[in-house]
Parts: structure tokens; C-alpha cells; sequence
């Protein structure tokens, strides 16, 4: 039976990916330090990274596996399967959860013992806030109990949106790729309001509140995002001659042709 009151997660590998689940958490209030660990090939970098959170550090990931109840798979897509390899026995008995682009289920099944609980998931950087967006392949091996206590510990930190794992790739795109996307297209906006005389940092607040706040009130309305666009284009107005520069300008189809450029 697995508390979330005494879980204790461990972080096999603790690169950008990782820390980010772990500040969530810790922001949050959902974990303490003493309930989160994390291992590392470098020990010293390693402790970096951990101190100042107050997570517990290990150089040996047999040491980490044995210590917690759930392990979360953080090393780059390439590394995935051999350290899953490595340590088959350790991880029969926990909770695995595989956060590497691409790696799926079925592939991850490979590496493991038969009989492993474990399930493929795809976070993204905001959610070091609590305000991330994670895709969760519908196919895994949790225990309902299991899957309740991770779905929990998710939900506290993200939107979780659970995704057939043949559409894995291309949600990954909007909540994995996304972020650099909107970070650029703040800096573009920003760019434009610096051209004509505001300062970088007003620009970049209202820019991010914006793009803040037009999320949240889609996901709150669930209103569609023409209808969003209608009600701020007044007819002979300001903004239907930007939206119009912007599609004269392909800014649709560039879109578009970013999901083109990484998936096909
Ligand atoms: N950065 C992102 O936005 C996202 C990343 N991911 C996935 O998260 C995983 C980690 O990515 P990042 O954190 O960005 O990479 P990263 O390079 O920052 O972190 C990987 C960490 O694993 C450590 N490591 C490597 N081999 C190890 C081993 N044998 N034992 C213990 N630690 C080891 C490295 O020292 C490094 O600290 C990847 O599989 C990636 O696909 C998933 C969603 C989004
Ligand atoms: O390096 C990348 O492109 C991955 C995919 C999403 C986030 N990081």
C-alpha cells in the first residue's frame, strides 16, 4: 500500500528535467526534501543541484532504487534502456516512470522485468511551478492504486492529459517544444514594442501576462480561439491589421510547418 503521505520518489538522473519536477513539488508544498532523492554519475554536481533544495544526493543509483518506492527514469532518451537494463531487479519492486521523449511503454517493457509497474510520461519545464503540462501514454502497467498515487502527484504540479501512444509524438510537440516556441514569440512581441520606444522588461510582463491570461481564459471558457480572436478584432480596427500582417506573413502555416519540421 503506498502512501502519498510517506512516498519517497527518487530522481535517476537530476538534469533540467528532473530538478523541474522536483522544484514543483517542493514550491508547491506537496514533498519535502526529505522525501525526494537523487542520483548522478557526478557527485559534486550532483550535490550542486540538491543542496540548495534540500534533496539527498547519492552517487550510486542502486543505492537511490533501494532507498524509494517510486523512480523516475530522468537520464537522456539514449541512456533510458541501458540503465533500465542495468538495474532490472531494483526497479521489479517500484513504481517506474520513464519521463525520456520517445521512449514508450512497449519499448521500455524490453528493459524491464516482467511484471515491472511502470509508465511513460512527457512533462514540460513550467511545471518547476506548478504550472505544467504533462502527457501520460494511456498504455502502462500501474497498479490502479499505483496509478492513482502518481496521477496525484502530477496533477499537483499539471494539466495531466493521458494520449494514445502513437499521438505521444505529436503532443509532445506542443507541451515539450512548446515552450521555446512561446518563449520566442515572447521575445518577438517584445521586439516589436522595443522598436517603438517601451522598455524590454515592461514589454516582456505584458507580453508573458497576456499570453498568461489568454490560456487560462481558454482552458476556463473552453471558448474556441477564433471566437477569443473575434471579440478583441473590431471591424476596421487595430488588430485585424496586425492579424492580417501576421498572415500575410505565413504565421499560421509557420506554425504548421514547425509540427512538419520535427515529426516528419
Ligand atoms: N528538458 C525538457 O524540456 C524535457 C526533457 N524530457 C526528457 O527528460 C530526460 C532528461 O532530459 P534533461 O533533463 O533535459 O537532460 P539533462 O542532460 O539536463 O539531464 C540528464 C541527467 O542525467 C545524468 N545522467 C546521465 N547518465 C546517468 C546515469 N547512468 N546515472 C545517473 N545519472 C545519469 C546526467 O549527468 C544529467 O544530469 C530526457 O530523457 C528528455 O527526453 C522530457 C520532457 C521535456
Ligand atoms: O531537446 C528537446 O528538443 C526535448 C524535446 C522537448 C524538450 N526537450
Amino acid at each position: 500500500m503506498y502512501e502519498k503521505e510517506r512516498l519517497k520518489i527518487g530522481f535517476l538522473g537530476f538534469g533540467n528535467m528532473a530538478q523541474a519536477i522536483a522544484k514543483g513539488w517542493l514550491k508547491k508544498g506537496v514533498l519535502s526534501g526529505d522525501r525526494l532523492f537523487a542520483s548522478g554519475r557526478n557527485l559534486e554536481k550532483l550535490e550542486k543541484n540538491t543542496l540548495e533544495l534540500g534533496i539527498q544526493a547519492s552517487s550510486s543509483n542502486q543505492a537511490l532504487i533501494q532507498a524509494v518506492d517510486m523512480v523516475i527514469l530522468a537520464v537522456k532518451p539514449g541512456q533510458i534502456k541501458d540503465v533500465a537494463l542495468e538495474f532490472k531487479e531494483e526497479l521489479k519492486e517500484k513504481i517506474v516512470v520513464c519521463v525520456a521523449v520517445g521512449i514508450h511503454w512497449e519499448e521500455l517493457s524490453d528493459s524491464l522485468a516482467e511484471g515491472t509497474q511502470h509508465i511513460s510520461i512527457f512533462p514540460n519545464t513550467p511545471i518547476s511551478i506548478g504550472e505544467g503540462a504533462t502527457n501520460v501514454e494511456e498504455k502502462h502497467s500501474l497498479s490502479d492504486e499505483s496509478y492513482q498515487v502518481f496521477l496525484e502527484l502530477f496533477e499537483s504540479i499539471s494539466v495531466v492529459t493521458t494520449v494514445v501512444t502513437s499521438q505521444m509524438a505529436v503532443a509532445g510537440v506542443i507541451n515539450g517544444c512548446g515552450p521555446a516556441f512561446t518563449a520566442l514569440f515572447i521575445e518577438a512581441v517584445a521586439d516589436g514594442a522595443v522598436k517603438y520606444g517601451l522598455s524590454r522588461s515592461e514589454a516582456y510582463q505584458l507580453a508573458s501576462q497576456t499570453i498568461k491570461g489568454t490560456g487560462q481564459l481558454q482552458l476556463e471558457t473552453g471558448e474556441h480561439p477564433g471566437v477569443m480572436k473575434d471579440a478583441v478584432t473590431s471591424p476596421g480596427g487595430t488588430t485585424i491589421k496586425g492579424v492580417a500582417a501576421l498572415e500575410e506573413n505565413a504565421f499560421r502555416s509557420s506554425v504548421i510547418q514547425a509540427f512538419d519540421a520535427i515529426l516528419k
